[in-house]
């Protein structure tokens, strides 16, 4: 009998975006997904907002001029750019395709608009999952507890809350977060079964015909 070797993990890497309304809490499931997911990457978005006390350029946002962001823009650098509460926010493309091919998987941290570009652009490779409030006074409880923002802000954030919610149905998965640790092992499970679609893993083709010959 032929000695059959297991495959090694030869996939392309998946886009994991998370979209949510302001305050329901993306950044904070990320930052515990990037410390406990080696193979997860953070795509870090350009944006034309203030930074808040605490961000780092580079590390959180790249923080931008209204013109430097329209000459990415211009020059085709964004896989997906959108206004979000009067500021422009993007991802920058050439970091998502350098992790996606080397087999990273890239987290998302934006909102409906850039994920239906996201999605119109790499349709399989695209994974959305959609994380909700409890309810709506959480939501603005989690707002003001952040105090990172004006009241003007979060007033302005809660205004628009319905309609980011609207987008939910567009979404492969839906996190109802209400508590950060169980919403981080949920996002985990998504991670570990769409990892192991037989569309992402086209390194067993070869390992299944071997199997068959041995
Ligand atoms: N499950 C939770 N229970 C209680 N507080 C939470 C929970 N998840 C997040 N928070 C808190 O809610 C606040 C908002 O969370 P976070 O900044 O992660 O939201 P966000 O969705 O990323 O918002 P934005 O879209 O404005 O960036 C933070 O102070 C965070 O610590
Ligand atoms: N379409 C995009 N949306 C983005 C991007 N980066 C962040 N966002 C979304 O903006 C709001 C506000 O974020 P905040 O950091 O100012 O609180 C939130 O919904 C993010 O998901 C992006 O590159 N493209």
């Amino acid at each position: 009998m032929n000695a059959v070797v297991a495959p090694t993990l030869e996939r392309r890497g998946l886009m994991l975006v998370l979209s949510s309304p302001s305050g329901a809490g993306k950044t904070t499931i990320s930052r515990i997904l990037l410390e406990r997911e080696e193979e997860l990457t953070l795509s870090i978005s350009a944006t034309t907002r203030q930074m808040r006390p605490g961000e780092i350029h580079g590390k959180d946002y790249f923080f931008v001029s209204p013109d430097e962001f329209n000459s990415m823009v211009d020059n085709n650098e964004m896989l997906e750019h959108a206004t979000v509460f009067d500021n422009k926010y993007g991802t920058p493309s050439e970091p998502v395709e350098q992790g996606l091919s080397s087999g990273q998987d890239v987290l998302f941290d934006i909102d409906w608009q850039g994920t239906q570009q996201v999605a119109a652009k790499a349709p399989n490779d695209i994974v959305r999952v959609f994380i909700l409030p409890p309810s709506l006074q959480e939501l603005e409880r989690r707002l003001y507890a952040r105090a990172q923002d004006s009241e003007e802000v979060v007033k302005g954030r809660m205004a628009k809350a319905a309609d980011e919610m609207s987008h939910w149905a567009e979404y492969d998965y839906i996190i109802v977060n209400t508590d950060v640790e169980k919403s981080v092992a949920d996002v985990q499970a998504i991670l570990r079964a769409e990892r192991l679609k037989r569309d992402r893993r086209p390194d067993l083709d070869s390992f299944v015909r071997g199997l068959r010959q041995a």
